[in-house]
């Protein structure tokens, strides 16, 4: 079996070019949204993560405002910023860039991001609605990551109620808040979430019709472990720079057999990434429309 392609690239720019139209029409009403990035060191990702989500604005319509902190800011240094970006009516919503340096408290700093500005969704009174179930459409974003694999999914036609999926990974950003949802009426799938303390790995996947890889462990999935037919969704992603060249290369969690046995993959790159940066788009855009509606 060769997987058919969950394609991130296509399906993002589709999602960009209706975006573009949406914030077309506010601009028509006077409405500009505009999304910040707090930035701190120099990790090559995260700078490049940061450089493509102001690429996307300038793209769409979006107006974009940058917060770069050097290696050294401190944690003051760092509020001070997410301050300034609560405080600037121009700044409809934004996001601080993750990993934060060691040293930066980065619970305490999602806690003064303004919930109402939150674009990532990340804010313990966002999650906090995931958790209590107030529709997104309602009230607040949804985590951008968990957001896109949903999209992709259903933007191939595939339909995940009563699948048994199982999600690789319990970190904030994917593993922990995709489980909750999955697991809305809406979508009605059934999750087993595993991480580095689950004793037999390969057993859960291999029993699951969708594999979420969100561990950051380059090829932690192989074909092995995988149903055949299965939906692979491959989320996590290492930047392994070669000592020959000194270029750095991104490898995914999953390993290049799984193709063959898988039913669905999204590549990685160019999979759930690029759907990233699409959900985050569409998370300022939802804002702005919200905001607008109420006055
Ligand atoms: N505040 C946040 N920090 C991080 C998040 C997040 O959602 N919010 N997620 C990841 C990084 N991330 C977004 O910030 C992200 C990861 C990957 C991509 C992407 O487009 N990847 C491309 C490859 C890009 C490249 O060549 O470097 C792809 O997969 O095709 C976008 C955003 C951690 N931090």
């Amino acid at each position: 079996m060769t997987a058919k392609v969950l394609d991130g690239r296509a399906t993002a720019a589709t999602i960009k070019a209706e975006l573009t139209q949406r914030v077309a029409a506010l601009a028509a009403r006077g409405i500009t949204p505009g999304l910040g990035t707090v930035l701190v060191g120099d990790d090559p990702g995260s700078r490049a993560y940061v450089a493509g989500k102001h690429r996307d604005c300038a793209e769409v319509g979006i107006a974009s405002l940058r917060e770069d902190l050097p290696a050294s800011a401190s944690q003051a240094d760092v509020e001070a910023a997410v301050a300034r970006l609560n405080a600037d009516p121009s700044c409809t919503g934004y996001i601080v860039q993750l990993p934060l340096p060691r040293g930066i408290d980065t619970n305490a700093i999602l806690e003064m991001v303004d919930p109402a500005k939150d674009a990532d969704g990340l804010h313990p009174t966002n999650l906090g609605r995931l958790v209590l179930r107030v529709k997104e459409d309602v009230t607040s974003p949804l985590p951008c990551t968990p957001r896109a694999v949903l999209e992709l999914v259903a933007r191939h036609g595939l339909d995940l109620a009563g699948t048994e999926v199982c999600v690789v990974g319990r970190g904030t950003t994917v593993g922990r808040s995709i489980g909750l949802l999955l697991t809305r009426k809406d979508v009605n799938a059934t999750v087993t979430l595993t991480h580095t303390g689950t004793a037999d790995l390969a057993k859960h996947v291999r029993e699951a019709d969708v594999v979420i890889a969100a561990a950051g462990q380059p090829g932690i999935i192989t074909a092995d472990m995988v149903k055949p037919g299965a939906i692979v969704l491959d989320v996590g992603v290492s930047r392994q720079v070669d000592p020959a060249t000194g270029k750095a290369k991104l490898r995914g969690d999953v390993a290049d057999g799984v193709a063959e046995v898988a039913g669905w993959l999204s590549p990685n790159p160019g999979g759930v990434g690029p759907m990233t940066r699409a959900m985050l788009l569409a998370n300022v855009v939802d804002t702005a429309e919200r905001l607008a509606a109420r006055g």
